[in-house]
């Protein structure tokens, strides 16, 4: 068996706690809440701009014009298509996308950016992509699912966000990285192969504790109290 078919095995019921999520099972049966919505969008086009620096550190330890490629195939996909997932969600809420843009992360997002700058900054090329893995990978599996699932049409109100995970390039592009993941840890020591490992179930259970956390509107514990004015 191969390395990435091991982490794979490795996080099978994490990628299945994601699927049965009240957060997905809301996007498949179409009755996930506005401020839901609202919380996600929010943090996750931070996260999603989070994510492209993380990319960026791997072009920064890529040596193979090939590598620089996927990262680069990567931060544009983010930049100029997965947009529009998130657009889909803001139509339904009834918001404008660009008012959702430029928030302070909540608990979990703020864990989840700095463990991937983190690790991909610190880390082998090898680290980086097991750390980024779990961000297409989880998505493009609720994708496919609720594709054969729930076949929507046109009038779900969230047929794009599904189509998009579903039915799109996503499956081109991480094969690349599966591939490229195989490769490096064959050739990493013990040491480095148990990091690549350490990192990619780290983020597979912060993909997790992001539906979750939007889900539950999660937001720092202790916030500063409006007291009334008294004449
Ligand atoms: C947190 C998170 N993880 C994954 C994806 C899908 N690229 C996303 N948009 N947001």
């Amino acid at each position: 068996m191969s390395f990435s078919q091991q982490l794979r095995e490795e996080a099978d019921h994490i990628f299945n706690a994601c699927y049965n999520h009240p957060f997905i099972q809301g996007i498949a049966d179409g009755t996930l809440g506005k401020e839901q919505l609202i919380h996600y969008v929010k943090q996750d086009f931070e996260y999603l701009n989070a994510i492209m620096q993380a990319y960026a550190f791997g072009i920064t330890k890529s040596s193979r014009r090939e590598d620089m490629e996927m990262f680069n195939t990567s931060i544009s996909f983010v930049l100029n298509s997965e947009t529009h997932p998130h657009v889909n969600l803001c139509n339904v809420a009834g918001v404008k996308y660009e008012d959702l843009q430029g928030y302070p992360l909540a608990p979990t997002a703020q864990h989840y950016t700095r463990h991937m700058l983190n690790a991909s900054q610190s880390g082998t090329l090898g680290e980086v992509i097991a750390v980024v893995l779990p961000c297409p990978y989880i998505y493009l599996d609720i994708g496919e699912r609720l594709v054969k699932e729930v076949n929507p049409d046109t009038s779900h109100p969230f047929y794009e966000w599904i189509t998009f995970y579903g039915v799109q390039t996503e499956e081109v592009r991480m094969y690349k990285y599966l591939k490229r993941l195989d490769e490096l840890a064959e050739a990493a020591t013990e040491e480095e192969r148990k990091r690549m490992k350490e990192h990619f179930m780290i983020s597979c259970q912060l993909e997790y504790m992001f539906f979750d956390m939007a889900y539950t509107l999660q937001n720092w514990p202790v916030q500063k109290q409006c007291t009334a004015v008294s004449n």
